[in-house]
């Protein structure tokens, strides 16, 4: 199975830069073919590829997108027959439309051995919005039908700029991963796996979530601040906020929702809300749940049939069988070239923990650039923060998780408002 790699992007855009970073730091060891298809200046980049030892085969029949699909499937097909490569690389004429490309290369995968890896597409972060005005009709195409968007001339051009540019990228796509941190400051292996796998931080967090807990062995703290310990034995060296176990209570301390969660009387009359949103109805055999206790999860413990079909996202073991998290469960995430410190982050991460104005977060995560030019790292989970230096991210990434989130207000507290 050869992989096919269409790398897209407006004249002059950075497509050959990128195209030799590739082959350099990410294709090492990979037998590579590169299909250029330039618009009326064939050929022009051949030279230095063929010294890297790269076979080249152009195509000399004008742009892919206006020549037939089948010559397109014959030249490829030759290509697969004669040189047997792990992978094509397509870089398409400046002007032609990407779905175009895409397509064609779609309607040869069943003659073919092929196989579309990704579809990325280079726009020049200084020239898009002109671009986007003035040759909408191949520009947006570009940028719409893109897995992976890479913006060029981030190292050059100021903060305001390249955002105003991440910005009219994101309104006409909504998906794509969009790379903002300059490439040379990327590994080209780490601009690969963004290029193949664009994920977004919160699906990353969720899925993360759910591997390190997925047996049941809570040594720590979800952070939800509930009790989801379903064995029977609560041995709380730390207190939680709810103690959801129905057998032995010994509320030492108020639960600080304000009522009294007696436990020893059997007869709760709660006519009103608490506000702390959680069922605090102890009789100990019908648990009527009708609300959610905000944390998102579902915390039905009839205690002896632990039904497992699905996750509820926030990768613990809940009893479920009402409640779906993504019903209760919010995430807010913002992609940002913004330049942070860590003292201002810092703050900021307090503020979130011990603040409930932002409403009740459950988890928080971001990579983000640094004034200083370093990146940091940051994972929270309420009143527990690390803060550490990482290496380069494709564009700084935040990610807030819990409910009942306000939105605005946490754009606000990390300054994207
Ligand atoms: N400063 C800066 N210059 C860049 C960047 N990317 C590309 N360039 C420069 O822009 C010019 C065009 O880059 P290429 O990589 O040839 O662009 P291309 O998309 O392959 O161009 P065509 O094949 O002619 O459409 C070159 O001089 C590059 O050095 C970038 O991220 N930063």
């Amino acid at each position: 199975m050869v992989k096919i790699d269409i790398i897209s992007g407006f004249l002059g855009a950075g497509k050959t830069t990128l195209i030799k970073k590739l082959l350099k730091e990410a294709f090492e060891g990979e037998q590579v073919v590169l299909i250029e298809n330039e618009f009326g200046e064939i050929g022009i980049d051949g030279g230095f590829l063929k010294d890297a030892g790269i076979e080249i085969r152009e195509m000399n029949s004008g742009c892919i997108c206006c020549s037939l699909v089948g010559d397109f499937g014959a030249s490829l097909k030759e290509v697969v027959e004669k040189y047997h490569p792990d992978r094509i690389l397509i870089e398409p004429s400046g002007v032609g439309k990407l779905s175009d490309v895409i397509k064609a290369v779609q309607g040869v995968e069943e003659d073919v051995d092929i196989q579309l890896n990704s579809y990325t597409t280079v726009v020049d972060a200084k020239k898009c919005k002109m671009y986007m005005r003035n040759f909408g009709e191949f520009f947006d195409n570009q940028v719409q039908y893109a897995g992976a968007i890479i913006m060029s001339r981030t190292d050059i051009v100021d903060e305001k700029k390249a955002m105003e540019s991440m910005e009219l990228l994101r309104s006409i796509n909504e998906k794509a991963a969009i790379i903002t941190t300059p490439i040379e400051k990327l590994d080209g292996k780490k601009i690969l796996e963004v290029m193949e796998h664009p994920v977004s931080l919160a699906d990353e967090l969720l899925k993360e979530e759910h591997e390190h807990h997925h047996h049941h062995d809570h040594d720590e703290e979800c952070g939800c601040g509930h009790d989801h310990d379903h064995e029977h034995h609560h041995d709380h060296d730390e207190e939680c906020d709810h103690d959801h176990e129905h057998h032995h209570h010994d509320h030492d301390e108020e639960c600080g929702c304000g009522h009294d969660h007696d436990h020893e009387h059997h007869h709760h009359d709660h006519d009103e809300e608490c506000g702390c949103g959680h069922d605090h109805d102890h009789e100990h055999h019908h648990h009527d749940h009708d609300e959610e206790c905000g944390c998102g999860h579902d915390h039905d413990h009839e205690h002896h049939h632990h039904d497992h079909d699905e996750e509820c996202g926030c990768g613990h073991h809940h009893d479920h069988h009402h409640h779906h998290a993504d019903e209760v469960f919010t995430s807010w995430g913002r992609e940002t070239i913004k330049k942070f410190t860590r003292e201002g982050l810092e703050k900021m991460l307090e503020s979130l923990s011990t603040s409930e104005e932002y409403g009740v977060i459950l988890r928080a995560k971001g990579m983000l650039p640094a004034e200083d030019g370093t990146w940091i790292y940051f994972d929270m989970v309420p009143e527990e923060t690390e803060i550490r230096e990482g290496s380069p991210e494709y564009t700084g990434r935040l990610c807030v998780i819990g409910s009942k989130l306000k939105e605005d207000k946490l754009a606000e507290l990390f300054g994207v408002a």
